[in-house]
């Protein structure tokens, strides 16, 4: 009776199944699911996923007024038995609930970023990384060749310098580790616990699984930490990991390690923050870039005319080409919009009791930002499905300032620390790309319906680079 007095003054929803809830609404493409719901329950419901309230917000209003108006009270992340074990229970940043040891994590990554990578120091790894990936790329020239493992390559040698100070080439053990970890850590099932809390304590393969995966990474990341500690030089920060170093020989002068949360166990879980944060991310974006190019080869070609008036052919693009570029730009912010790698964001948690919209939402309650749904909002965007980079010019071919609606990097206390870096990497790389390569669909392959909303990212991984001429 409490329980339903309660959910009386939260938002409207489907009626949730004892113990299973509302299961169906979480299978298979739940953002779809989600804006079918919000014609019929409204821009902000509420579910059930086993016993867990979760409220959906499919509206920019909506996103507004939690993640921004009341970014405080929406600030936190759920606690999930997956969470747990990857987190080595919440010493991380990313899914570690809003407090000090999180604005402590977050301010020294902040800066580190802010040293390590932007401007020149983002563009020499950038460089590098192309000019390494353009001579592979060159070798098979004219080939039909599959694309996964050199934007990977490309994608980890500008973010883990940055993360860890590490270079990988191909035939790496540690690159194709990590490359596998990756592969196989964002194709997890969730465990039992994570439904059913309760039953967490019993064996089951998923959560085996994620345990066995994650004794790679974090083992991986204990070495990087230690090796890192010999050669420590408190006038050369080389990467984030010296950064958290750092803070730790700090706390440690002051006597405050112990109650600090810079721990051996928090500065391997911030490592690992970062590398996982940049490195699926930006990967999956230039799969869906160069997707979208070669399935646009009219737009394609207008990136590749705008870089050869603006950049030439003698040198790399560089992050002070951006204001001439706004074309390049458009389409790097289209492709943020269409190939939206998260479109649930990260799942966040009230830190206390609120009201949204008029409705109750108790402390503790799981939201989701459907940020697909603004995205790919009809009244925002007229064509929504339609691969458009024009949207973001106006009359005159120059960059319009971005809209509230375009949030990949979603918005308020807990958007991503990386976004800076993010947009100036996927820059770089993509330009330097298509200044280098025209990308096209092996000959006799039917490309893949891209305006449809059942695209599947699958499908990008085997693509035809020639040199552009
Ligand atoms: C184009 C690339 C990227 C995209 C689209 C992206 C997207 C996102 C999104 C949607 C979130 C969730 C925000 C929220 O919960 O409201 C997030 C969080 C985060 N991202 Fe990124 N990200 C990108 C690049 C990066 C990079 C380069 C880094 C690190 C160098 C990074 C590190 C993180 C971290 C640590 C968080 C958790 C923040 C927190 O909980 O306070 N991301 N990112």
């Amino acid at each position: 009776l409490k329980d339903c007095i309660r959910r009386r003054r939260m938002p409207p929803g489907p009626i949730p199944w004892p113990i299973i809830g509302n299961r169906s609404a979480f299978q298979g493409k739940f953002h779809l699911t989600f804006i079918e719901l919000a014609k019929k329950y409204g821009d902000v419901f509420s579910l059930r996923r086993g016993m867990t309230d979760v409220v959906v917000l499919n509206s920019e209003a909506a996103v507004r007024e939690a993640l921004v108006e009341k970014s405080v009270e929406f600030a936190g992340r759920p606690h999930a038995q997956s969470l747990d074990i990857r987190t080595e229970n919440r010493r991380n940043m990313a899914f570690t609930d809003y407090g000090p040891a999180w604005k402590q994590h977050r301010k020294i990554v902040k800066s580190a970023l802010r040293e390590r990578a932007s401007g020149r120091t983002l563009e020499t790894e950038a460089h590098e990384a192309l000019e390494d990936i353009i001579g592979e790329l060159a070798s098979v020239e004219g080939q039909a060749v599959d694309l996964n493992d050199h934007i990977f390559k490309l994608v980890y040698n500008v973010v883990c310098p940055v993360a860890f100070g590490v270079r990988f080439e191909q035939e790496d053990e540690d690159f194709q580790n990590l490359k596998k970890f990756s592969e196989d850590f964002f194709k997890q099932d969730a465990p039992l616990g994570d439904i059913y809390p309760s039953l967490g304590f019993l064996p089951n393969q998923a959560k085996t699984d994620l345990q066995k995966l994650m004794d790679v990474l974090l083992g991986y990341f204990r070495r990087q930490v230690d090796r890192h500690r010999k050669e420590f030089n408190p006038n050369d920060l080389r990467d984030v990991t010296d950064h958290m170093i750092k803070a730790q020989k700090e706390a440690e002068e002051r006597g405050d390690l112990d109650t600090s949360a810079l721990t051996d166990t928090h500065l391997r879980q911030i490592v690992a923050d970062v590398f996982l944060g940049g490195t699926e991310t930006t990967t999956q974006i230039l799969r869906w870039a160069v997707l979208f190019l070669a399935a646009h080869p009219e737009i394609q070609e207008k990136v590749a005319a705008e870089l050869d008036s603006v950049v030439g052919r003698d040198r790399l693009p560089e992050l002070s080409d951006r204001e001439a570029t706004p074309y390049t730009e458009a389409t790097v912010n289209e492709v943020l919009k269409m190939g939206l790698i998260d479109p649930l964001s990260l799942p966040h948690a009230t830190t206390a009791d609120t009201t949204l919209q008029g409705y109750h939402i108790p402390k503790g309650t799981e939201v989701l930002p459907n940020l697909w749904a603004l995205h790919h909002d009809p009244d925002t965007w007229g064509d929504p499905h339609t691969f458009r980079p024009e949207r973001f010019l106006d009359e005159t071919g120059n960059l319009m300032p971005k809209p509230f609606a375009l949030m990949p990097f979603s918005v308020g206390r807990r958007a991503c620390p990386g976004e800076k870096m993010g947009m100036a990497d996927t820059y770089l790389l993509l330009a330097g790309l298509v200044q280098n390569f025209h990308f096209s669909f092996p000959e006799g392959e039917t490309p893949p319906d891209l305006s449809s909303v059942k695209r599947e990212v699958e499908k990008s991984a085997n693509l035809h680079p020639t040199r552009w001429s």
